[in-house]
C-alpha cells in the first residue's frame, strides 16, 4: 500500500550526505538494496508506476539548495578562480538526485544491475503512456540511463560467437529473442549458425548468459537482394570452405534483447565490433551491408490511396500509362473502381503469382517506396525505424529490391520489398554525423533515381 512505500522509500533512500561529508559516508547496509528490490518486484505494475513517480518527485534533487547556490555562483563571478570552481563543484554536488546513490548501491548486489535494466523499462513505459506528467520521471529516466550507458560500455561488453556448439540455454535465447525473421525449429537455427553463417552477441559479467543485442550474419559472394536466399529452410552440407566464394557480409538480422538499454546504441556497436572480427577473419572482405525489411511501407501506402480516393487524386500516384494497364490487369472501369482493385491488390498476393500484374506493380511500387523509405520523415528523421537504425550508424541507403521478400509477412509488410543500407567503412563517421545534425539522408543513384520518377509523376 501507499504508506508501504513512503515508509521503505524513507528508510532506504538515504538523505544525500552534506558536501563536506560526501566522501566519508559509508555505504548503507546492502539490506537496503536487497529491501527495495524485493519490495519493488512484489508491486503490480499500476503500484510500480506509482511508485517509481513517488521516488522520482520526492527523492530527486533538492531544488532549492541548488537554486541558492547558482545564486552564490553569480555572487562569486569576480572572485578569484578557486573559490569560483569550488562553488561549481558545490553546484554540481547539488544536482544529484537524492535516489542515485540507491541506484549505485543496488548495482553493487547479486543482480543489481539487471534489475535496474528492467526498472528502466518501467520508467520507460510510464513515460511511453504519458500516464503522469511528472518531468520528474524523465529525470529518473536520465539517471538511469547515463548509469547504465557507463555500465554497458563497449570496453565493458563481451562479443560472444554463438556456433552449434555454445550451450542450449544461449541458443535457446538467440531462438527466442529473434525479432525479424523468427526461426521455426533446430533445422533452422542450425543454419543460422553453420557454414557460411555468423551470430555474435554482447554479453555483459553483470548479467552472465543473456545476450544483450544479437546479430545474424551471411557469409556471401555478393551483398544478397533476397532473403529467402539466406533463411530458406534446408539442412545443408556443405562446409564452409571454399574461402574465395565469401567476399560480403550481409547482416538479416539485428535483435536487442533488454528494453531497458534502448538508447545505449548497443545495435550500433555490435554491428562496428563484428565488421572488424570479420575483417580479421576474412582480410580480402569489402562488402558489407544490410538486408532489411520496410516494416509498415503497406499501411503507409493504404493510407496514401486511401486519402487519394477520397480527393479524387489518383492520377497524382500513377501515370496515364500505369491507370490504363491497372484499369486493364483489374477490369475496372472508373478511377475511384481502379483505385480500390489497386489497394486490393496490394494487399492480397496475388499479384505474385501473375507476370501480368507484378510487371505493372514493380515500377510503382519501387518509387513508391523509395520515397517512404528516403522522403517521408518524422521530426526530420527518417519515419521508417530500421531506416533510422541505420541511417544513425552511418549506412547509406544503397539498394532497393523488388521480390526480396516472398513470404506471406514480406508480402503483407511491404509488398515483398526489401533495402540494402550499405556500410562504406571509410563514410559511416560523416554519414553518421550528416544525418544526425543535418538530416542528410546519403544514398545511391538507385534510389535517387526512383525517388526523382516519384516526384516527377507525383504531384504530391
Ligand atoms: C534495431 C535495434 C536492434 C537497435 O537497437 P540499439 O542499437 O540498441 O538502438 P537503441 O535502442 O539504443 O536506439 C532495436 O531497435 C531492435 O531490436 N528493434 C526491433 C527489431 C529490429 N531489428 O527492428
Amino acid at each position: 500500500g501507499f504508506t508501504g512505500m513512503e515508509e521503505i522509500l524513507t528508510r532506504v533512500v538515504a538523505p544525500l550526505p552534506t558536501y563536506e561529508t560526501r566522501e566519508k559516508s559509508p555505504p548503507p547496509p546492502e539490506s537496503n538494496s536487497l529491501d527495495f528490490m524485493h519490495f519493488y518486484k512484489s508491486l503490480e505494475k499500476e503500484d510500480k508506476h506509482r511508485f517509481l513517480s513517488k521516488l522520482s518527485q520526492d527523492f530527486g534533487v533538492d531544488h532549492k539548495g541548488a537554486s541558492e547556490l547558482a545564486v552564490k555562483l553569480l555572487d562569486t563571478q569576480l572572485r578569484d578562480l578557486a573559490t569560483i570552481l569550488q562553488v561549481e563543484d558545490r553546484l554540481r554536488y547539488s544536482l544529484t538526485p537524492r535516489y542515485k546513490q540507491l541506484l549505485n548501491h543496488i548495482s553493487r548486489v547479486e543482480g543489481g544491475v539487471k534489475f535496474l535494466v528492467d526498472l528502466r523499462a518501467d520508467v520507460l513505459e510510464i513515460i511511453a503512456s504519458k500516464s503522469n506528467e511528472t518531468p520528474h520521471i524523465k529525470d529518473l529516466n536520465g539517471t538511469l540511463k547515463s548509469l547504465l550507458s557507463e555500465w554497458f560500455s563497449v570496453g565493458l561488453l563481451r562479443l560472444e560467437r554463438i556456433t552449434w556448439h555454445s550451450s542450449c540455454e544461449i541458443l535457446q535465447k538467440i531462438s527466442q529473442y529473434e525479432a525479424v525473421h523468427p526461426i521455426r525449429n533446430w533445422t533452422d537455427l542450425k543454419r543460422r549458425v553453420g557454414p557460411y553463417r555468423r551470430c555474435y552477441a554482447f554479453t555483459h559479467a553483470a548479467m552472465p548468459g543473456e545476450p544483450l543485442v544479437v546479430l545474424h550474419v551471411a557469409l556471401t559472394e555478393d551483398i544478397s537482394d533476397n532473403i529467402q536466399s539466406i533463411v530458406r529452410e534446408f539442412a545443408t552440407l556443405d562446409v564452409e570452405e571454399d574461402v574465395n566464394k565469401v567476399n560480403a557480409a550481409v547482416f538479416y538480422s539485428i535483435s536487442s534483447t533488454q528494453a531497458g538499454l534502448q538508447g545505449v546504441e548497443l545495435g550500433n556497436y555490435l554491428i562496428k565490433r563484428v565488421v572488424r572480427e570479420l575483417q580479421s577473419e576474412f582480410p580480402h572482405m569489402a562488402r558489407f551491408s544490410s538486408l532489411s525489411p520496410i516494416p509498415g511501407f503497406s499501411s503507409w501506402l493504404q493510407a496514401l490511396l486511401s486519402q487519394c480516393r477520397k480527393e479524387g487524386r489518383g492520377s497524382d500516384l500513377l501515370s496515364e500509362q500505369e491507370w490504363k494497364e491497372v484499369e486493364k490487369a483489374t477490369d475496372s472501369t472508373s478511377a475511384t473502381q481502379t483505385l480500390d482493385a489497386l489497394r486490393r491488390l496490394i494487399t492480397s498476393s496475388e499479384w505474385l503469382r501473375s507476370e501480368k500484374l507484378s510487371s505493372v506493380l514493380e515500377p510503382l511500387l519501387m518509387r513508391l517506396c523509395a520515397w517512404y523509405l528516403y522522403g517521408e520523415k518524422r521530426r526530420g528523421y527518417a519515419l521508417n525505424p530500421v531506416a533510422n537504425f541505420h541511417l544513425q550508424n552511418g549506412a547509406s541507403m544503397w539498394r532497393l529490391n523488388w521480390l526480396a521478400d516472398t513470404s506471406p509477412r514480406g508480402i503483407a509488410n511491404s509488398c515483398g520489398l526489401m533495402v540494402n543500407y550499405r556500410y562504406f567503412l571509410n563514410d559511416t563517421s560523416k554519414n553518421s554525423s550528416l544525418y544526425l545534425q543535418n538530416k542528410v539522408v546519403v544514398a545511391s543513384e538507385q534510389i535517387l533515381g526512383l525517388v526523382s520518377q516519384f516526384q516527377k509523376t507525383s504531384k504530391l
